[in-house]
């Protein structure tokens, strides 16, 4: 396919048994729609990424886009900083994926130093970087391997430098969870998904995004070595945090 992005319809009409989710080429296809009706304030998010970067990131700096999926990490630096303010490389598990997310930077920042690399985050063999994101991915990780992938990124992060983890989130309190779900399962509605794409969808996910609690990834961050972290950014049961790794000072906030 070229540059068509369609409407999300894949859970439209019922299926026999719905299979596990997978970022396979129909979700590729519709991706763009999909994630932006389906992730409350994933746009919100991604317009923060230029302004948190303008205030951690120095100039010319590596930045890490982990489970890139089509590249709008880097699409929403570039929209906010020059060319030589960073080099960027995304990184996604899914060949179709990347081959998208390469056509889509070739085409839209070529005077940008911005790479897409298939590979596991798992097992990559981390450079040195001034930024890290993972946006709506670590969520995608068995929970017992999340730990050594923070580690692995703690340590790749420069003194100074600031990881942005944005994830599905639960919460502990049963009612208070079951809320936030049920008003996200009203966000879906009124975005355009039927009741039957929202529970097939739902148990197509199960058991393949399994969200932690906030807590828990406050306490992860902790334990991977970030000395501080908090949560910026929340809508329903979807969250943001950033992270730094000491000297972790803002800019501005050392002048
Ligand atoms: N082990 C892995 N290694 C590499 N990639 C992986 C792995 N597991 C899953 N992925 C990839 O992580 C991405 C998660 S989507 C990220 C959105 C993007 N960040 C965005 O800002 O638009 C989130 C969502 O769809 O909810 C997919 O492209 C997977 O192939
Ligand atoms: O749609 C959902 O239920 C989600 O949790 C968000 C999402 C968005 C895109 C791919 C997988 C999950």
């Amino acid at each position: 396919m070229s540059d068509a992005s369609y409407r999300d319809a894949i859970y439209s009409t019922p299926l026999d048994r719905t299979a596990r989710f997978s970022f396979d080429e129909r979700v590729v296809a519709c991706f763009p729609d999909m994630i932006r009706r389906s992730v409350p304030g994933y746009g919100q998010i991604l317009g923060m990424l230029g302004l948190i970067a303008r205030r951690h990131l120095r100039h010319g700096a590596h930045v890490y886009d982990l489970g890139c999926s089509l590249g709008a990490g880097g699409l929403a630096l570039a929209g906010s900083l020059a060319p030589d303010a960073f080099r960027y490389t995304g990184v996604d598990l899914s060949p179709a994926m990347v081959a998208r997310a390469r056509e889509i930077l070739a085409t839209e920042c070529p005077e940008y130093a911005m790479e897409i690399v298939e590979g596991d985050i798992r097992r990559l063999d981390y450079r040195p970087a001034g930024m890290i994101l993972l946006n709506f991915t670590l969520q995608f990780l068995e929970p017992s391997e999340r730990d050594a992938v923070l580690v692995a990124l703690y340590e790749a992060l420069e003194p100074g430098g600031v990881l942005v983890l944005s994830e599905k989130i639960v919460d502990p309190d049963e009612a208070d969870n079951a809320w936030r779900v049920e008003r996200y399962h009203d966000f879906k509605r009124a975005n355009g998904y039927s009741e039957l794409e929202i529970s097939q969808k739902r148990t197509a996910l199960e058991n393949v995004l399994v969200p932690d609690t906030l807590d828990t990834h406050h306490a992860r961050l902790a334990r991977s070595g970030f000395t501080r972290s908090l949560t910026w950014f929340q809508y329903l049961n979807f969250a943001s945090l950033v992270a730094f790794k000491e000297p972790g000072i803002a800019r501005a906030e050392a002048e």
